[in-house]
């Protein structure tokens, strides 16, 4: 077949705020690809690659190492001409492309810069967005999360007319609602029935087209829900607006801070998760992840927390090369007090 007449290869952007179960999703759409060729593309706020590391643990048939990309120098938002589109055309142009294209965007990420990705020359003769998912934390919703607070907002809109947003979390979360083709609304297990309903109805309201919505618990969907829509969003950019539009599309990251830090064994993962806890709990940190040595145990720890919801669970041996060096990254509110962290996580 020659290029004219080849069918675009069909990508599938997922977005959503920090912890709000992307990888989840992924490793269910990976784990139920029905042998379909899906290469992966992660991108994640902070440098120790655990999402790529969740995806490559996942052991799931036919999900080849080599098709799980990580671009770990920032967000794809702002890395797209010097990260996001070579790694596209190299896949694009393997012996045997992929039949989809998965992104997962970190959770900072604005979608907008990505998608306009999809016209560029080289690109849009190829590959089509598929669809637009946004995954949504049902509890971070319900609890205000991304409200603003209106006495704040007025305030400063007195100053500024354009002010929309006196929380930046509430930005992030609108510009990736309405790039939307589809809204996961996930944790449902989280929500009670009348809880769900307020949550449902809280979105509705912010997603201007008719985008529809749907509930999961642990992004457990059916692949053909996801993928598949047909959107072809890269020919609808107007009607997915962005609060940077009138910028177009410069924008900064600088509400949001990430560091690393280092962990020594540590005696019991629930030692560690409560030091955590409690961390996050005195700190205005949005989301910890990493991989800790526990004394005694060979396999690693790998543990991560959404505000101050953690979880954990021991992934695998640690490697060879690796040397039980523990870390965790800390991603938060600019301004977070670094030295009180490291201290309190170290113990
Ligand atoms: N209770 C509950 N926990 C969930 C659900 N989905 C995901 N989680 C947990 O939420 C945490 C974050 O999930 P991830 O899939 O890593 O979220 P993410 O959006 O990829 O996170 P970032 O890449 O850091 O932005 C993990 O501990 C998951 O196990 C769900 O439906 N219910």
């Amino acid at each position: 077949m020659s290029a004219t007449t080849t069918a675009k290869v069909p990508a599938t952007i997922i977005t959503g705020f920090l912890g709000a179960g992307k990888t989840t999703l992924v490793r269910h759409l990976l784990a139920h690809a029905g042998g379909r060729r899906i290469a992966i593309i992660v991108n994640e706020f902070g440098t120790l690659g655990i999402d790529r590391e969740t995806l490559r643990s996942c052991g799931i048939e036919g999900c080849a190492e080599e098709d799980i990309v990580e671009l770990a120098n920032g967000c794809l938002c702002c890395t797209v001409a010097d990260d996001f589109i070579p790694t596209m055309m190299a896949l694009l142009d393997r012996a045997v492309p992929p039949e989809h294209i998965v992104i997962e965007t970190s959770g900072l990420a604005l979608p907008k810069p990505l998608l306009k990705a999809f016209t560029w020359p080289g690109i849009g003769t190829r590959v089509t967005v598929d669809g637009v998912i946004a995954v949504v934390d049902g509890p971070a919703v319900l609890a205000g999360r991304f409200a603003d607070d209106p006495a704040a907002v007025a305030a400063q809109r007195a100053a500024d007319p354009s002010v929309d947003h006196d929380n930046p979390l509430a930005e992030v979360y609108e510009d990736q609602l309405r790039a939307a083709d589809l809204v996961v609304v996930n944790k449902q297990d989280l929500l009670t029935e009348v809880e769900l309903t307020r949550v449902r109805a809280e979105i509705e309201a912010a997603v201007p087209r008719g985008v529809k919505l749907v509930t999961a618990r642990e992004g457990r969907l059916d692949p053909l829900v996801v993928l598949g829509i047909g959107a072809a969003a890269e020919d609808d950019l107007a009607a997915r607006p962005s609060h940077h539009d009138a910028e177009d599309g410069a924008h900064e990251h600088d509400d949001f801070d990430s560091f690393t830090v280092s962990v020594a064994p540590v005696t019991s993962a629930d030692a560690l998760v409560g030091r955590l806890r409690a961390v996050a709990a005195a700190h205005d940190i949005l989301r910890i992840k990493g991989f800790v040595p526990v004394m005694g145990r060979s396999m690693r720890l790998a543990v991560q927390g959404v505000g101050t919801r953690f979880g954990h669970h021991f992934d695998r041996v640690w490697g060879p090369g690796e040397g039980h060096d523990g870390a965790v990254v800390v991603i938060g509110r600019t301004g977070m007090d670094r030295a009180a962290i490291i201290a309190a996580i170290a113990g």
